[in-house]
């Protein structure tokens, strides 16, 4: 079978799209896969260093005002609807899967107007704009959460496809601490602000810095690919000491290894973050990006403290010293901490990649 991925800009749309693939590739060697994404998205090095063919449409979002910006995206949508069309004319799928983001909208248009099966994967409680646009030709809807059903005409809940990658990597687990120059003997606290970093928690992180600095237990930081050169200079303009328990990097690129081997994880509530610390069991401390659509972090982290799987940070609230005595607390009480994993496991959904994968199959024509 042939299949084209797209979706983009973020990791939350990307990695489900990357994890369903991982898992057909395991079971039909024969699959053939082509993924397009956009020109800027993190999808550019994601896709590739995954060994995934990767075509790349330019693209991007429309503004909310009234405004030039969205004369130039209907224009460069309707060049990627002709850009995209090429491709698929070219490769010939069976089936055209979209996981969100921007650039699936062109790229799943370009195969409905070519009478191209479509499938739609929607991460989130509340349906992203593409989703939306693209719902009414889409063959088959698959979403993670029940909430997201009634928005649409037709669709099956699957969970995300990425917890499951995420729980396969518990297995035979041999990931090295040492790669970031840390213990492999010491409990970890992973803190990450979704795909792209987020500056108000680097900005608490490096306030906290000193407090974290040679505690009993190693803090991984991922600031951001784009965000790294702004957190060192402000280590260096607070003339802060970083010591050997804590690794800073731009961006981890083996999560799926790396995170079933952490104790806390403390980051944004996007979707797919969500979907692995739950599939995972992972107690969470959740700072909710309160700048995406209708809010929706801040009702996924809300749902995962009202069910104990986490705590909660109010954006607004966040500082060094509210970030360094609710990770200091948590890592104090062992028992608290598997308490809140005993409840984030409940709501984990571990088979997500073979439903969507069910779904996807469903939709091609005999
Ligand atoms: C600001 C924004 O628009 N956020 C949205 C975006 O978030 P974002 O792209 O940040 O998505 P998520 O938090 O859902 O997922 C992030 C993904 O990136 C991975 N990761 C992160 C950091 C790192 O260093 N390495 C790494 O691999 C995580 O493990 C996870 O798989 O898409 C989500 C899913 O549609 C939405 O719910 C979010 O609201």
């Amino acid at each position: 079978m042939k299949v084209v991925f797209s979706g983009g800009g973020t990791g939350g749309h990307i990695y489900p799209a990357l994890a369903t693939i991982d898992e057909w590739l395991k079971r039909d060697t024969t699959l053939e896969v082509r993924y397009i994404g956009g020109e800027r998205g993190l999808e550019k090095e994601i896709v590739p260093a995954a060994g995934i063919k990767f075509d790349a449409v330019a693209i991007q979002g429309f503004v909310r005002a009234l405004s030039l910006q969205n004369v130039k995206t209907v224009y460069l949508f309707l060049k990627a609807v002709k850009r995209a069309k090429r491709q698929l004319r070219t490769f010939q799928p069976d089936v055209v899967v979209g996981t969100g983001g921007y650039v699936s909208g062109p790229v799943l248009y370009a195969a409905q107007l070519l009478g191209i099966p479509t499938v739609i994967h929607e991460q989130n409680s509340v349906v992203g704009v593409s989703n939306r646009f693209l719902a009414r030709h889409a063959t088959k809807i698959g979403v993670a959460f029940p909430a997201a059903r009634s928005q649409f005409k037709q669709a099956t809940v699957v969970g995300n496809p990425r917890a499951q990658q995420v729980v396969a990597g518990q297995k035979d687990n041999r990931f090295d601490f040492d790669t970031f120059g840390l213990k492999n003997d010491q409990p970890t606290v992973l803190i990450f602000g979704g795909s792209q970093g987020a500056p108000k928690i680097n900005q608490a992180v490096v306030e906290a810095l000193s407090q974290f600095n040679n505690q009993n237990y190693q803090i991984l930081f991922a600031t951001g690919k784009s965000r790294f050169d702004e957190v060192q200079a402000m280590i260096k303009q607070r003339q802060m000491t970083v010591a050997k328990n804590i690794a800073i990097v731009p961006y981890i690129s083996n999560m799926q290894e790396l995170m079933p081997r952490v104790e806390l994880v403390i980051g944004r509530a996007g979707a797919t973050s969500m979907a692995e610390q739950t599939a995972l069991g992972k107690p969470m401390i959740l700072i909710p990006s309160p700048y995406v659509t209708n809010d929706h972090q801040t009702k996924n982290a809300r749902s995962m403290a009202d069910a104990g799987a986490a705590a909660m940070i109010i954006e607004s609230e966040l500082d060094g010293a509210v970030l360094f005595k609710t990770v200091h607390q948590l890592m104090s009480d062992v028992a608290k901490r598997q308490e809140m994993a005993q409840h984030a496991a409940q709501l984990g959904v571990r088979d997500a990649a073979d439903e969507f994968i069910a779904l996807i199959q469903s939709a091609v024509k005999k």
